[in-house]
């Protein structure tokens, strides 16, 4: 029997890297499925894959997690193509326009509080958000609410008697409690939807738990620490890649007062490739798994509880359900 895999965010970064690695481990016994959104960039990546790995099954399959029509027509084609799924990476992502703040960072420098900045972007990172053709905030779509529509489409293919399956976030240490309101789920009124949208996601795992762990669907979260990936380099647009390649070395050396600094997609991926291998009935619901990288460049799986309850995280799942029954109304409506 060969390990279903679906992947989103699978055609750049640590997705990709994720894919590699789990191919580099085994070949044959692996489905791998590309759930992307830019097709053309998936193809790409799935042609680097057979090259390198040229009897490997590599499947891509169009979605974009920002749309309810668009995951609900994917989840459709995953349920004609596969009569189950063993593992569900939740790891597309967005941080859009966001605004760094020079006059913090360097406040941050010379204060107690200087590794946590480094560790989590605290302080000194905010975005401006926009606004989907549903209606939704694009980060809170992307990020959270077309992953938990995904989860809910996909359930007969992840619920099976005698068989787990595991769902698996790429969270993130940027995830904080103030930024979420559970008034505001959507975060229509601060300037961090990032860190509300993760947040949300390690909320919304725990509450996963909570009402599959009997169906035999278990959920995770992970942090890749800090990545350079398109993602972040867009941080500082006016640094150009070659500027980040240069600051390397600084970068290395900063890697020995936080092994936070992962760096590479490769390094990033550690913590998914290790809940790969774990059996999920031994998880713990409530910690955040982080992948990290020593000063000496050794990659390891490190588990921090997470600042979540159980109350927040059944309150806000209840709001998306009704989020997710307001939408299909409307869907349901244009299609009349
Ligand atoms: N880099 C870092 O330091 C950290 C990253 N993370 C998280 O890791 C995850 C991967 O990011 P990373 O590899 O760094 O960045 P990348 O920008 O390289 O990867 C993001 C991926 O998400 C995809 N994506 C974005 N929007 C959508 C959408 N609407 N529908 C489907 N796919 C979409 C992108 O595809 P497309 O080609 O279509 O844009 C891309 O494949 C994200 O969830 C991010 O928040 C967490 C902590 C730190
Ligand atoms: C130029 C030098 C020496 C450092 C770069 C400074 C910042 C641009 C950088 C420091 C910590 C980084 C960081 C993130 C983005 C870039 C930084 C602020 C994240 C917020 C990216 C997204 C995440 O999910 C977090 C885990 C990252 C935390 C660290």
């Amino acid at each position: 029997m060969t390990t279903v895999v679906l992947v989103t965010g699978a055609n750049s970064g640590i997705g990709l890297a994720l894919c590699e690695r789990l191919l580099s481990q085994d070949v044959d016994g692996l489905q791998l499925c590309l759930a992307c959104r830019n097709m053309r960039r998936a193809q790409a990546a799935r042609c680097a894959l057979l090259t390198s790995f040229p009897t490997a099954q590599v499947a891509l399959l169009q979605l974009d997690t920002s749309s309810v029509s668009s995951v609900i027509s994917a989840a459709r084609e995953v349920k004609v193509r596969y009569n189950r799924l063993d593992y569900l990476y939740l790891n597309a992502g967005i941080m859009p326009n966001p605004q760094f703040d020079v006059k913090a960072f360097f406040k941050g420098l010379f204060s107690s509080n200087v590794i946590t900045m480094f560790a989590t972007g605290e302080g000194i990172l905010t975005q401006k958000d926009d606004v989907t053709s549903e209606g939704l905030r694009e980060v809170f779509a992307t990020n959270l609410f077309g992953h938990f529509l995904l989860i809910r489409e996909l359930e007969p293919l992840l619920c099976h008697e005698a068989l787990t399956s595991q769902v698996i976030w790429t969270s993130s240490s940027n995830a904080h409690r103030s930024a979420f309101n559970l008034e505001d789920i959507q975060h229509f009124r601060g300037n961090q939807p990032y860190s509300s949208s993760k947040y949300a996601s390690d909320l919304l795992s725990l509450a996963l738990n909570t009402r599959y762990n009997k169906q035999g669907l278990y959920s995770s979260v992970i942090c890749p620490g800090f990545v350079m990936t398109s993602l972040t380099y867009s941080v500082l647009p006016a640094f150009p890649a070659l500027l980040w390649t240069l600051l390397m070395p600084l970068l290395w050396f900063i890697r020995f007062f936080t092994n936070t600094f992962t760096l590479t997609p490769y390094n990033g991926a550690e913590a998914l490739m290790w809940l790969f291998g774990q059996s999920p009935e031994s998880l713990d619901p409530k910690v955040k798994y982080h992948s990290l990288t020593s000063g000496l460049g050794n990659n390891y799986t490190q588990a921090r509880k997470m600042d979540i309850d159980l109350e927040t995280s059944e309150a806000l799942y209840a709001k998306l359900l009704q989020l997710e029954s307001d939408l299909k109304m409307k869907l349901e409506e244009k299609q009349i």
